[in-house]
């Protein structure tokens, strides 16, 4: 209805991506990953650029004209000296996916590449239409060759309206503590919502799309919990203490990115909690797909109890930390998250 077409090209711009990555990942090497130019560590790949590229272009000649989107990466590194031989690797491989795609008939230049990556530097905010873009979520992951997203959503003015989370490594069946990778398993799932419709998932080329729901338990002790599987982006000890004081008995479930958000939105799990370490920033690529995708059911906070606010440009203001989980559970949740924090804001004796 009110986003149809915005909703269909979003998850064709993250399909494609997302095959773009799954050839990388299977053949990555050792060059194709770099490390971001002096802010952080944080790597980044071929796939990442390539993935941004990807989208960059197809939302752009899906939509000429209006066009802002907030993403992750941007050339400067690409740029510099020495950087060439990876652009010719990103020019080449977003072209093979244009190809094999055959809707646009097109073949991009180095330079069309660099600026279709580029043009992700808007900075969002409260006024009109914004996609906003994780090229590769879970970066981390990626090159472990665990679990990460392409994530993409659209912001209407400040609201999320639509998401999509692709996760080429998402066993298709439900994953659990014993079984997080579950490598027999089927993988690769797309995950879809729009505001006001649920959320839907489906194989990664379209096929078998399923209404999913997040988990309706409402006992603390058979619910299970999410969290990074990087200790340095999420404090595992806080969220131990908070699954004690709820009462939760499973161990936690650590995986990268917002895959995390498509497990929860079909009930794998009933809980994710995500407490950064002091001074972090959240950027809203990293939780704008995966806040809409588990609304049907689920509920987002930061540890104040308040919800996300996405109109406030590149960044996500919060208190402490993010928690999710359903209707029903969530006030538990937050008590038990007060407590926590609380005891350890305590001096120790
Ligand atoms: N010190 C830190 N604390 C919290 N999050 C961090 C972090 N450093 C990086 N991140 C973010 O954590 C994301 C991955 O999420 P998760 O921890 O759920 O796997 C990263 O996304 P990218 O991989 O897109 O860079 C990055 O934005
Ligand atoms: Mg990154
Ligand atoms: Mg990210
Ligand atoms: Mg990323």
């Amino acid at each position: 209805m009110a986003y149809d077409k915005e909703l269909a090209a979003a998850i064709k711009a993250a399909s494609l991506a997302a095959r773009l990555c799954r050839k990388v990942q299977k053949a990555l090497l050792q060059s194709d990953v770099r490390s971001k130019h002096g802010r952080n560590k944080s790597p980044v790949t071929v796939a990442d650029y390539g993935s941004q590229a990807l989208v960059s272009f197809v939302l752009q000649q899906e939509f000429p004209g209006e066009f802002s989107l907030v993403a992750e990466e941007d050339s400067i590194d690409l740029r510099k000296d020495g950087g060439g031989e990876i652009v010719e690797r990103i020019t080449k491989l977003v072209n093979e996916s244009l190809t094999s795609d055959g809707s646009y008939g097109v073949s991009l230049s180095s330079e069309d590449v660099l600026k279709a990556i580029d043009s992700g530097k808007s900075e969002g905010g409260s006024q009109g239409r914004h996609w906003v873009l994780d090229p590769i979520d879970g970066t981390k992951g990626f090159v472990r060759g665990d679990q990460y997203a392409v994530a993409l959503a659209l912001l209407d003015r400040g609201n999320v309206v639509l998401g999509v989370l692709a996760c080429p490594n998402l066993p298709l069946t439900s994953i659990s503590v014993a079984h997080p990778h579950s490598p027999n398993n089927e993988v690769g799932c797309l995950f879809f919502a729009e505001v006001g419709r649920g959320t839907y998932m489906q194989l990664l080329d379209g096929s078998s799309t399923v209404k999913v729901q997040v988990s309706a338990v409402e006992n603390p002790e058979e619910a299970s919990f999410f969290e990074s599987y990087e200790s340095a982006h999420s404090m595992h000890d806080l969220s131990s203490l908070i699954a004690q004081k709820l009462g939760v008995k499973a161990a936690p479930i650590r995986m990268d990115s917002q895959v995390k958000y498509g497990a929860l939105s079909r009930g794998d799990g009933a809980i994710y909690l995500r407490f950064p370490r002091n001074g972090y920033r959240e950027k809203i690529w990293d939780h704008a797909a995966g806040s809409i995708v588990v609304t049907a059911g689920g509920v987002v906070t930061d540890a104040a109890g308040k919800q996300l606010d996405f109109s406030k440009g590149k960044y996500l203001d919060l208190d402490t930390g993010i928690i999710v989980s359903n209707q029903k559970l969530m006030p538990l949740l937050f008590d038990a998250v007060r407590a926590s924090l609380a005891e350890k804001a305590k001096p120790q004796p």
